[in-house]
């Protein structure tokens, strides 16, 4: 089966990535040695496609499962669900020796995960993701976690999936505009590592929500090997992840949290690192235009809509993890396909650069 493998020590796993991968899913499962009671935790668009299936497909095999379904949406990205969660999986009769399916989305994700991280003070967790950005992205890596008022993702904890099976036949029942947002992601992962396969994401037609399972894999492996580098974003090379995403997650926490998608805020803020990756460093006007026509061809947003200013987005991008002792710690890329932390930008520079948005 086509797979991904994530070298991580004790803590590897295996990303398959397939057409129809999801209905072999509890044999895939019991082959991580996992067993028994397993809460499968889901939101209210995705738990009406793939849950009953799963779940059949689990209690045939042996396992005991029970679904936790959440609104769907960014919002539930909180410590309230978590909380929540916590309590029904109590109530439903989980204990220590059972484990966690995240279904769904990057939200579903990073919340079932870190569900998983605290739960019993930790269960084993596997990845089932049904969005372009949890297929090629947050899946993989372990970073699970929930948002505060204050700004993105500032609760968390790194907790490794044991397994992920990404079905890209899922992405046939997303919305157009959560299907195209996606792409903010596979977009970076070129940008940051492999130039060739821009314009393999230019062929790509978006209307068409059957992508490849070979390019997702790759775009999935490149995000794998710069994890493998650097697990805990301890040395920076894991920072390069975060290409676009400093002014992004600002401008993203600027608005009620689902008001932009988490790719439609990543476009912007990519289009402000690009802006100062040519003013800054070496990358050409040329290859920063045919990375911003990529964000155009999924009509992605370029242009920060009015009433986000730039003094909010400011006051939330500060608390940015990647900002240590007041040094601002900024991903640029010196050429299509490669990129490097810039510690030499100021606050000017980006306040500047978030007002050159505006058109
Ligand atoms: N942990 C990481 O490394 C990492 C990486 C990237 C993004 N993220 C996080 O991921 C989140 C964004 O993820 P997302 O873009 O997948 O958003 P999401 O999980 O909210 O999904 C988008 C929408 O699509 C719906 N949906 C999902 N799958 C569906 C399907 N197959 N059919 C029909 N509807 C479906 C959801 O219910 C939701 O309404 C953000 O919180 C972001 O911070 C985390
Ligand atoms: O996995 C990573 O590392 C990333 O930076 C991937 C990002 O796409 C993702 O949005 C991540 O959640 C951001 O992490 P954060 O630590 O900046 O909150
Ligand atoms: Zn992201």
């Amino acid at each position: 089966m086509p797979t991904v493998h994530v070298n991580l020590g004790d803590r590897s796993y295996d990303v398959i990535c397939e057409y129809g991968v999801l209905n072999q899913a509890a044999e895939l499962i019991s082959a991580t040695g996992l067993k028994g009671k397993v809460a499968v935790i889901s939101d209210s668009n995705v738990a009406p496609h793939y849950s009953d299936g799963l779940l059949a497909n689990l209690k045939t095999a042996g396992f005991d499962p029970s679904l936790h379904t959440v609104p769907a949406g960014e919002a539930s990205k909180s410590m309230t669900q978590v909380e929540l969660l916590c309590r029904e999986m109590t109530q439903a009769g989980h204990d220590r020796k059972s484990f966690v399916i995240a279904l769904g989305g990057g939200v579903i994700g990073d919340l079932a995960g870190f569900v998983a991280s605290i739960f019993y003070r930790g269960v084993p967790f596997v990845q089932i993701p049904t969005t372009i950005v949890s297929l090629v992205d947050s899946s993989v890596g372990g970073k699970t976690g929930v948002n505060i008022a204050e700004g993105k993702n500032l609760v968390g904890a790194f907790h490794q999936p044991r397994l992920v099976i990404a079905d890209p036949a899922t992405l046939a029942t997303l919305e157009d505009r959560e299907y195209r947002e996606g792409f903010a992601e596979v977009i970076k992962h070129a940008a940051i590592r492999d130039e060739a396969m821009l314009a393999e994401i230019d062929k790509l037609d978006p209307a068409d929500k059957a992508p490849p399972a070979e390019l997702i894999a790759r775009n999935i492996a490149i995000k794998a090997r710069v994890v493998e580098e650097d697990e805990q974003e301890t040395s920076g090379t894991r920072a390069l992840l975060n290409f676009g995403h400093t002014i992004g997650h600002g401008i993203e926490a600027s608005v009620p949290y689902g008001e932009l998608l988490h790719g439609e805020a990543i476009s912007l803020g990519t289009r402000a690192a690009l802006l100062l990756s040519v003013k800054h460093s070496t990358l050409s006007q040329e290859d920063a235009d045919r990375i911003l026509a990529l964000f155009e061809k999924f009509q992605l947003p370029l242009v920060l809509p009015q009433h986000i200013s730039t003094e909010t987005v400011m006051e939330k991008l500060l608390r940015d993890k990647k900002f240590s002792a007041g040094a601002i710690h900024f991903v640029l890329l010196d050429a299509a396909g490669s990129a490097f932390v810039s510690p030499d930008l100021t606050l000017d520079e980006l306040r500047d650069t978030v007002e050159l948005l505006r058109s």
